[in-house]
């Protein structure tokens, strides 16, 4: 078990440390200096508590006398040699092996603010509450002059630290002293709010503790602290490899029962892409170079699972069937790529502004190992697309973030986000979007119907199949890629079915939403033999399907099974559409594939 102290900041840092008067042992240093980039880990001993900060624009001055601009300890040494910070100062706060077996944290901005700081468990990691905590952000330029600590060392002559109103005012009011003294009497202040909406996690006060201690299991858990979490990223969103996830699909609460529409609340999270305009903008990766769409779609499926671990009560079990797991990226080569994927999700973390977590690499990879669900027959499971039609991202085109909830081999809900199909219907445009506005949100709870919204958050409107039941005014959907469906078998269909229109081809399950919503009448999707079909692939988009009043079935007629697992064992094929119609597809359907037989197989 062990604290591991780095400094990410652009500038040197002289951590300070403070074993309480009640520790069994002291850690092996009470100071010392690190290196831009540099880091140092020492063991944590059973049952220590304390404190430990960071110092800031020290310097030894001609007498021998260390001093600090923040942060200083006053001991004249490197070591602070048991005397504390003065503030303010940001503080990270411990207590190991705690009651009920537990470690206690948080990082504490009650003696006020100097720098960035961010305490994450690694290991073990286990317990209700046991998650990353801190302050991301660089407040010394956003605090309220009354507050500002200015320093001649710090370069420009700019703020180098934020007292707490405590500090700044004295007053037992803000400090929580005297008739203040208890939890009922000393609420937040407009002061305290400043720190509590830059950084939600940290303490803002002295009873802030409902939402600033965190808690793991002693056992085996270790801690990063780190100075400066984001390095560059919070300044530099959207230069570098200019991924920006803009925008957001609405996810989650997985409340014991599927309550209807608890899980849309207006706002809550985020998973829009808009990735792939800024590859299209860049316009310097060639169509060839995966790499983009692997970092949005790795992305993309942490963020997801970030939700909905955070949303989720404590208490369930998570489970999540994802299409990404972390082999490749653990594998030599891969460095980059696992690089890019940690900036871009704390880049959004931090744009998005929900939630103070930082994912150091590591973090990222074991996210990402949390998609490695079997699902089956039995209990609850999220099932994720992240990127559902990667080549469709690409290429600019549809695609979809596609989330379904499996409860008893059931789907009991399903959303699908397609950032580029416009909110009024495709139409017979081949997937273009008709000029109006662009990224649906589609959802689905079971026995509740299905709804479409603005990606950016409109009302939600209730969406039903068309109602066609002339063939001759159908169209159908089929996969973009050729690759991806038998299209002479699709062909052979339309033809019996009396289907008129050309095929309408879009990527991902962007085909369900549109189909969902009537812009067509019916989706086909014969994959060539030996492919084995994902549950990810339709968990969402046919719920969302039959909730808007169609049906979604194999070739057979026999409804889709999710409860088998990772895969979909089925026959031949997959057909959707409305209730008029399924009769005559489903003998359309078997007509084509028993002549196709037939054709290959002469007596
Ligand atoms: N050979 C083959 N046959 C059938 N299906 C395949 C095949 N290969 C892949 N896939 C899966 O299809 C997902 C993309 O969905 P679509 O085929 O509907 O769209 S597209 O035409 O490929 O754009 C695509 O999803 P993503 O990988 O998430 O993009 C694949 O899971
Ligand atoms: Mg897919």
């Amino acid at each position: 078990k062990t604290f591991t102290v780095t400094n990410n900041c652009g500038y040197t840092v002289w951590p300070g440390i403070l074993s309480a008067g009640n520790s069994p042992a002291a850690l092996d240093s009470t100071g010392f200096a690190l290196a831009p980039g540099e880091s140092r880990t020492m063991p944590a001993p059973h049952g220590w508590s304390g404190r430990l900060w960071g110092r800031t624009f020290c310097s030894t001055d001609p007498a021998g006398r260390f001093a600090c601009a923040t942060g200083d300890c006053g001991s004249g040494r490197l070591d602070c040699a048991g005397n504390a910070a003065k503030p303010p100062a940001t503080l990270a706060e411990f207590t190991l092996d705690g009651s009920g077996g537990m470690d206690f944290y948080d990082v504490s901005l009650v003696d006020g603010y100097n720098l960035p700081m961010l305490v994450t468990p690694r290991g073990g990691v286990t317990g209700e509450n046991c998650a990353p905590t801190g302050c991301m952000v660089d407040l010394n330029g956003k605090c309220p002059a009354e507050l500002s600590v200015a320093s001649p060392a710090a370069a420009g002559g700019g703020g180098v630290a934020c007292k707490s109103a405590c500090e700044a005012f004295g007053s037992a009011q803000y400090c929580c002293s005297g008739e203040y003294g208890n939890p009922n009497t000393c609420r937040p202040s407009a002061y305290s709010q400043f720190f509590k909406n830059a950084c939600p996690r940290a303490y803002s006060y002295a009873y802030d503790d409902a939402t600033s201690t965190f808690t793991c299991a002693s056992g085996d858990t270790s801690y990063d602290i780190t100075f400066c979490p984001s390095t560059a990223s919070v300044k530099s969103v959207g230069s570098d490899h200019g991924m920006v996830y803009a925008g957001g699909a609405q996810l989650v609460s997985s409340s014991p029962r599927v309550a209807a529409k608890t899980w849309l609340p207006p706002g809550v999270i985020v998973v829009g892409v808009a990735v792939q305009k800024d590859i299209l903008q860049s316009g310097v990766q060639s169509k060839a170079d995966q790499s983009p769409v692997t970092v949005a779609d790795y992305g993309s499926q942490i963020l997801v699972s970030l939700v909905l671990k955070m949303e989720a009560p404590a208490s369930s079990s998570f489970s999540m069937v994802a299409e990404e797991d972390s082999e490749e990226l653990r594998k030599e080569g891969a460095e980059e790529i696992l690089e890019n994927i940690t900036e871009l999700v704390n880049e959004t973390i931090v744009d998005d502004g929900t939630y103070s977590i930082y994912f150091s690499k590591e973090g990222i990879l074991s996210a990402i190992d949390d998609g490695k669900s079997e699902g089956g027959p039995s209990g609850r499971h999220w099932v994720l697309d992240p990127i559902d039609g990667t080549k469709g991202f690409l290429r600019g085109d549809q695609y979809a973030i596609a989330l379904a909830l499996l409860d008893e081999g059931k789907v009991v809900l399903g959303v699908l986000a397609c950032p580029n199909l416009s909110l009024g219907s495709i139409g017979n445009l081949n997937g273009g979007s008709s000029g109006d506005q662009v990224g649906a949100l589609f959802s689905a709870t079971i026995g509740c119907g299905a709804e479409v919204e603005s990606l950016q958050g409109s009302p939600a409107q209730k969406i039903s199949v068309c109602s066609i039941d002339n063939p001759v005014e159908a169209s159908f959907f089929e996969s973009y890629e050729g690759a991806h469906s038998l299209r002479d078998l699709t062909g052979s269909i339309a033809e019996k079915l009396g289907v008129q229109a050309p095929p309408v081809r879009i990527d991902s399950q962007a085909k369900y939403g549109a189909l969902a919503r009537g812009d067509g009448a019916i989706y086909l999707r014969f994959p060539h033999k030996g492919y084995r079909e994902k549950i990810w692939d339709h968990a969402a988009g046919s719920i969302v399907v039959t909730e808007a009043g169609g049906l979604v079935t194999d070739a057979s007629g026999n409804d889709l099974d999710f409860s088998k697992g990772r895969f979909l064992d089925l026959d031949t094929g997959i057909i959707a559409t409305n209730k008029q119609l399924m009769p005559s597809l489903l003998k359309a359907v078997q007509d084509a594939i028993k002549e196709q037989n037939q054709a290959a197989s002469p007596l």
